[in-house]
């Protein structure tokens, strides 16, 4: 193995360079990002409406194809992959979504299972169609994220923060080794959203995930990540150790004043 390929197998993900234009280059959403994330790690990724949050996640899973640079991401490269590699690598990066992607009428049980339908052969309709040791294994998944006595209720009659613990558990349930998790709590209410973080970050470092998240909410940030980057215009502005930040500072990403200009040379 050479260094490089030892290397990449250490890292979660290594970005060199990537950059994604929509609309034929109207919309520059990544101006060259480079970002290199060790296994294990809690990063979380902050920035206003339209800094390239989301796109950037969808870049890592290949949701979107970036326009150019490199990437890895768990030790291979998503771009050189068939569609049934791409399919197996994507059994190992979960998405957790901002409106939960749940399918309302199925139930919280039919949900978590669904996040293994790409290693099943034909559509499924029922819990009773699944295997036994899925079905079982989708249980423990709802029970560890408090929702075992909910796993037959129909997903569209839980709560927020309940559609978003079946969110978790079907991210849970595919075993991944990286977790994906976009806006996860913006759709829910103070308590819930430090509930829901608290859940996610716990499960994800109890099963030793590597966990890429964007938030805006800076004091749960502050709270759960053990390192927090921030994107301004398709670019990372702030890259820094959690530990070593304050509110203030995370606060920069949102001012109107550009953090490249601040006082603070490591803010920059
Ligand atoms: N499918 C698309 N087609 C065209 N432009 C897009 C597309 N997806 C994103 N963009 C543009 O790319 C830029 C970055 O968007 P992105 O969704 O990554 O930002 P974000 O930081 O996640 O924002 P938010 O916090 O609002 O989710 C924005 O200008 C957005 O309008």
């Amino acid at each position: 193995m050479t260094d490089h390929e030892r290397t990449a197998q250490e890292l979660a993900v290594s970005l060199r360079g990537i950059t994604k234009e929509f609309n034929d280059g109207e919309v520059k959403a990544l101006r060259g990002i480079d970002l290199e994330v060790p296994r294990g790690q809690k990063l979380v990724l902050m920035g206003l409406s339209g800094s390239g949050k989301s796109t950037t996640l969808r870049v890592l899973n290949r949701l979107h194809d970036p326009t150019s640079g490199e990437m890895t991401v768990l030790g291979e490269d998503p771009m050189a992959m068939s569609a049934r590699e791409l399919r197996r690598f994507r059994q190992r990066v979960a998405f957790v979504f901002q409106h939960f992607n749940l399918v309302g009428r199925l139930t919280a049980l039919e949900n978590v299972m669904a996040g293994a339908l790409g290693t099943l052969r034909g559509p499924r309709y029922g819990v009773m169609t699944y295997p036994n040791a899925m079905r079982h294994e989708a249980l423990a998944q709802l029970e560890r994220v408090g929702l075992g006595d909910q796993a037959f209720q129909k997903a569209g009659t839980l709560s927020g923060g309940q559609q978003q613990r079946v969110g978790i558990a079907r991210a849970l349930f595919q075993k991944p080794e990286l977790v994906l998790a976009d806006e996860p709590v913006a759709s829910l209410d103070p308590e819930s959203s430090r509930q829901i973080m608290e859940l996610l970050l716990t499960v994800c470092e109890e099963d030793g995930l590597t966990v890429i998240c964007s938030l805006h909410q800076v004091e749960l940030a502050i709270e759960w990540a053990d390192r927090m980057v921030g994107l301004r215009h398709g670019e990372i502005v702030f890259d820094r150790d959690a530990s070593q930040i304050t509110i203030a500072d995370a606060s920069t990403i949102y001012a109107s004043t550009d953090p490249t200009t601040s006082s603070d040379p490591e803010a920059a």
